[in-house]
């Protein structure tokens, strides 16, 4: 089944636990963690992800846009999330750090940027419980979804495929009702939105209908989905 899990870098910062409240309905909350060294913005961190996980029964996935993850990510378990990712680009060891979250009792997730091919991280897929292909520069929400990152996400399904992995393929960037067919079809599964939620009049709804366009790309396109 798709997942929506809107992203709260388009929410209101200063409401917090209300817009978490706005989206209940929705999988997971995406919740955006920048250092502004990664990426060139800065948002939140450890404090801010342990009031979120008191305000809302959303499950939190946290997705640490920072360097140095390998000694922060374990905190966000710690701090109440329920999926970490991590990106590929900034982690020492990625294996070690996956078993870490895993161990300490979160899904284990990874990240890669528009530029970073999925091919040299075939033999660690095993180890995460998702990977997240980027459709935009990480940094900031409201971007236009990149559409070159449409075969990647292609190969990525097939990679899935081919070792028989439950792995969930997650896309955030640029995800709205005028992208997330062409994502689920490619073989996305799990769909981070920020401004496409947020921006609407009816959040909640907006989460339901972009559900509801994703899993009908998703019947159509014919390849099974491992939730
Ligand atoms: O990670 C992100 C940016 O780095 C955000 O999650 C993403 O951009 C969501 O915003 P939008 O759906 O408006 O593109």
């Amino acid at each position: 089944m798709a997942q929506i899990n809107p992203s709260i870098l388009s929410a209101d910062f200063a409401r917090l636990a209300d817009e978490a409240k706005a989206v209940e309905g929705a999988d997971w909350l995406h919740v955006d963690v920048m250092d502004n060294h990664f990426v060139p913005n800065l948002t939140l961190g450890v404090p801010v992800v342990e009031s979120l996980a008191r305000a809302t029964d959303t499950p939190l996935d946290c997705h640490l846009m920072i360097e140095n993850p390998d000694q922060w990510a374990p905190q966000y378990v710690e701090a109440g999330a329920g999926s970490v990712t991590f990106h590929a680009e900034a982690a020492a060891a990625p294996v070690r750090l996956a078993r870490e979250i895993r161990a300490k009792g979160a899904r284990a997730s990874m990240a890669l940027k528009p530029a970073t091919p999925v091919e040299p991280y075939e033999d660690l897929l095993p180890e995460l419980d998702m990977l997240l292909i980027m459709t935009v520069e990480p940094g900031f929400g409201g971007q236009a979804f990149l559409d070159i990152m449409l075969p990647k996400i292609r190969r990525t399904r097939q990679l899935i495929a081919k070792h028989g992995l439950e792995l969930w393929l997650q896309v955030d960037g640029g995800v709205s009702a005028a992208t997330i067919e062409r994502c689920a079809e490619a073989g996305a599964d799990v769909f981070v939105a920020g401004s496409a939620v947020y921006g609407a009049n009816d959040p909640a709804e907006a989460v339901r209908a972009l559900r509801t366009q994703a899993q009908s790309a998703t019947a159509s396109a014919g390849w099974a989905c491992g939730h």
